[in-house]
């Protein structure tokens, strides 16, 4: 955007001031959130924690993602940045949260903190980000944890019944040949009780999904096993998820859930669905993307998942940004071909995904980035309100009775944590 006259639509972006500097290792990265906002992207202990908002860009509709790829660009040609580390996640950041559906009347959000702390492998960093100045250079104290509590979640929209019979629905439509695949959601409803520290919940998440993308943006938060799209110094890489299965109870069952996943033609076929629309979305902007010839089988603490994962270069100079707006939503989410699937989902689900399924992660100035399915999620309204969401990919031969079961394990994180 550079160099050109901004259009009368575009509302004028600040100009960000931003300083990155080396730390000691800050330690873990959860007991540094902001207690009454917390902001965070992790994985393996490893990460991003923001504290206040320097900038919030929001986005509604059909073109969200576009729109947020175009605000950031503006925002990026507008700041100062001193970034002698010069690493993935230092300098200038975003972190996002999107709606899955062009119709949400959830709003999806782009914050880039006054505050970010970041710890890889080796080093730590803190950066101060703020509006024609820095902020002062304090790194805000450690807040205790609140006391433990329990949020009880009940049936949404969609009980048991409800959920049975929209599968039911969705596999007679495939048989019908309107579509091949289609994911159903429900959604489990809860109150927070007033004060309740949401940290606690984040933090069972963090700990108990230690390969898992745990995050925290805007009152939403969750543990997901699937990588959208993560974009590094010209390479793309995307990690698929469709076919589960129940962890077994021993050593031997467990083995044998695993194999039968493996070698189930329904779960290939499904997990199939996935990649290729995977490597179709990412392929105009990468031609020499690739998927692994088989899936592998992921052990998660609650489930197996058949998983492939995906690597190409970028040739368009594309950014994560733009890459989210290319995959979202894939047929791990949506289903095959998309615009039946998501028709039908509007016609089975009774409520709004809000952010749940869409991209969540961060991106940085130069368009690189980590962004995550927003998987075993749940989004804390204001009010306290807590709703939480799990679906499963329907296909021909899916039975409602264990879809329905794989509805609840996929529940769980987000259960035991706010347990
Ligand atoms: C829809 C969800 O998960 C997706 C659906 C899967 C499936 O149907 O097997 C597996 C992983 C995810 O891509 C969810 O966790 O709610």
């Amino acid at each position: 955007m550079t160099g050109s006259e901004p259009s009368s639509v575009e509302p004028p972006v600040p100009a960000l001031v931003v300083e990155t500097v080396e730390t000691d290792d800050p330690g873990p990265l959860v007991p540094l959130l902001d207690r009454g906002n917390p902001l965070l992207w992790t994985r393996r202990g490893y990460g991003l924690v923001g504290h206040g908002e320097a900038l919030r860009l929001e986005f509604t509709g059909k073109r969200r993602m576009l729109d947020a790829a175009e605000a950031w660009q503006r925002v990026v040609a507008a700041a100062t940045v001193n970034d002698p580390l010069s690493r993935t996640g230092t300098g200038l950041i975003a972190m996002g949260s999107f709606a899955f559906s062009d119709r949400s009347r959830r709003t999806s959000v782009l914050i880039v903190p006054s505050i970010v702390i970041g710890r890889d492998t080796d080093r730590s960093w803190v950066t101060r980000i703020g509006v024609g100045a820095l902020p002062d250079p304090v790194v805000p104290p450690m807040q205790p944890y609140g006391g433990p509590f329990t949020v009880a979640l009940r049936p949404g929209t969609l009980d048991a019944d409800g959920y049975r019979a929209a599968v039911a629905a969705a596999v007679d439509r495939i048989c019908n040949r309107d579509l091949s695949k289609v994911v159903i959601a429900r959604e489990l409803v809860g109150s927070m009780p007033p004060g309740a520290d949401l940290r606690r919940a984040i933090e069972a998440l963090a700990l108990g999904y230690r390969d898992c993308w745990t995050f925290s943006i805007d009152g939403f938060f969750g543990s997901s096993p699937e990588t959208l799209v993560s974009v590094d110094d010209g390479s793309v890489s995307a990690r698929v998820l469709a076919g589960s299965a129940a962890r077994g109870s021993d050593e031997r069952s467990d083995e044998d859930a695993a194999t039968a996943l493996a070698t189930s033609p329904k779960d290939q076929d499904e997990h199939q669905f996935a990649v290729q629309n995977v490597l179709a979305s990412l392929r105009s902007h990468s031609p020499n993307v690739t998927a692994s010839e088989m899936p592998f089988t992921l052990k998660l603490p609650n489930l197996w998942h058949l998983a492939s994962d995906v690597e190409g270069e970028l040739t368009d100079g594309s950014t994560s940004l733009d890459l989210i707006s290319a995959l979202h939503p894939t047929a791990a989410v949506a289903g095959t071909p998309t615009a039946e699937a998501l028709r039908l989902i509007e016609e089975l689900e009774p409520f709004d995904r809000g952010r749940f399924a869409g991209p969540v992660g961060w991106v940085g100035a130069d368009g690189d980035g980590e962004w995550a399915v927003a998987l075993r999620s749940a989004q804390v309204d204001p009010d306290g309100t807590v709703t939480a969401y799990a679906g499963a990919g329907i296909v021909a031969g899916s039975v409602p009775e264990r879809e329905l079961v794989e509805t609840r394990l996929k529940f769980r994180p987000i259960v035991e944590a706010l347990a």
